[in-house]
């Protein structure tokens, strides 16, 4: 117990230190972007969204024209002990077959990243099967999490270790030449014990929380608003403390996003948040670390019930909005190609008086 305690302390003071590095962004770059978006060739703030993220870009990178041309999509796999309680249209052992999709490059995130000029990485940080593969990262801290429904998903110890394990990842990225990041999912019953965080951090219902995930009917959507009021009433979380909730009603993969998306923040990289559950890892991450909500990117409005009150909740706005409810990290994979329209807009867009043109 003592042991635990001190490690656990270690564990801690490790994910401190690399909160501490996420700095605020770079406003002297910032206004040169703005600067240099006024001269070009259009009225003021015409292409919207696009210049925001041309400024948001120049402030996380300190460039007005980055090369983020090497990307990442991490896509998290774990396992959710909650699905015993019948929460998902899908059983638990699909978690495995689809990393396996994954690494065999046929599953959707595959599609959309290889158009995208983006690699998908997948992580093994919970799933509940024997992996190996030599393209698999192998992290896993559990067979899945413990049914949410009867007591906590994991140790305190367990749930900040897995965030380091997303830290680290993109570290290790980082070393190999990425400069973007992109979150992705991987886990059967995990829109369950993401309606949870959200329920917990937002203060809001549980019920309220709660989407249909992979397609539920109208009586198992019941039943997972109330696993899901259980899962909360049970372990009382501390939604003053986004470990706790972690712990008790999150996810091995929500933590281990939470862990990317603090990384790609610590290392001045921009990150585009995907869907629900990725969604749901910014919102910890963002209560864990508030500078890094400037690194994030929201790339898409899901259709799951509750996405577009969890972008409210960390303060994102979608630039997509596909009506996809997939995961993975398909929204994300697909909102690269704004992102690289945005830097093309700074770097190859006529000046006023490059071009000749008046100005207003
Ligand atoms: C074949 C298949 C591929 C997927 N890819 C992502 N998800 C998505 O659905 C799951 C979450 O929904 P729920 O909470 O209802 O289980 C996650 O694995 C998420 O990544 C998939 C789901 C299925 C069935
Ligand atoms: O928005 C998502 O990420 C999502 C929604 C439903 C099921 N799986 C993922």
């Amino acid at each position: 117990m003592v042991e635990n305690q001190a490690n656990e302390r270690d564990l801690h003071s490790k994910l401190m230190e690399m909160i501490g590095r996420v700095e605020p962004l770079n406003e002297e770059a910032m206004k040169r972007a703005d600067q240099h978006l006024l001269n070009l060739t259009k009225p003021p703030g015409s292409l919207g969204k696009l210049e925001d993220i041309a400024t948001q870009l120049a402030g996380i990178t300190g460039e007005l024209h980055p090369d983020l041309s090497r990307k990442a999509i991490v896509v998290m796999a774990a396992d959710h002990g909650v699905c015993e309680e019948g929460v998902s249209a899908f059983p638990a052992e699909v978690t495995p077959q689809m990393v396996l999709n994954f690494l065999a490059g046929g599953a959707a995130v595959n599609v959309l990243a290889r158009q995208a000029g983006a690699d998908v990485r997948c992580v093994d940080i919970g799933v509940n099967a024997e992996l190996s593969h030599p393209q698999l990262i192998s992290r896993k801290l559990m067979n899945g999490t413990c049914n949410i429904a009867k007591g906590p998903a994991m140790s305190r110890e367990t749930a900040i270790e897995a965030v380091l394990v997303g830290i680290k990842v993109v570290e290790q990225l980082w070393q190999d030449g990425y400069r973007m990041f992109a979150t992705g999912d991987m886990g059967i019953g995990n829109t369950t014990a993401s309606s949870a965080v959200l329920a917990v951090l937002s203060g809001g219902s549980p019920e309220d929380a709660t989407g249909r995930g992979t397609g539920i009917n109208d009586e198992r959507f019941a039943h997972k608003m109330a696993i899901i009021r259980r899962a909360i009433e049970t372990n009382e979380p501390n939604s003053a403390d986004p470990i706790d909730v972690l712990s008790k009603v999150g996810g091995l993969e929500i933590a281990g996003l939470a862990g990317v998306i603090i990384g790609a923040a610590a290392h001045r990289c921009p990150v585009v948040i995907d869907g629900f559950i990725s969604s749901a890892a910014a919102l910890l991450a963002a209560a864990l670390c508030e500078n890094s909500v400037h690194y994030m990117i929201g790339s898409h409005l899901s259709n799951e019930r509750a996405h577009g009150q969890l972008l409210k909740e960390i303060g994102l706005s979608p630039v997509i909005h596909l009506s996809m409810r997939l995961g993975e990290g398909t929204g994300a994979a697909l909102c690269f190609h704004f992102i690289e329209a945005a830097q093309r807009i700074m770097s190859e867009m006529a000046t006023f008086d490059s071009a000749g043109v008046s100005r207003g």
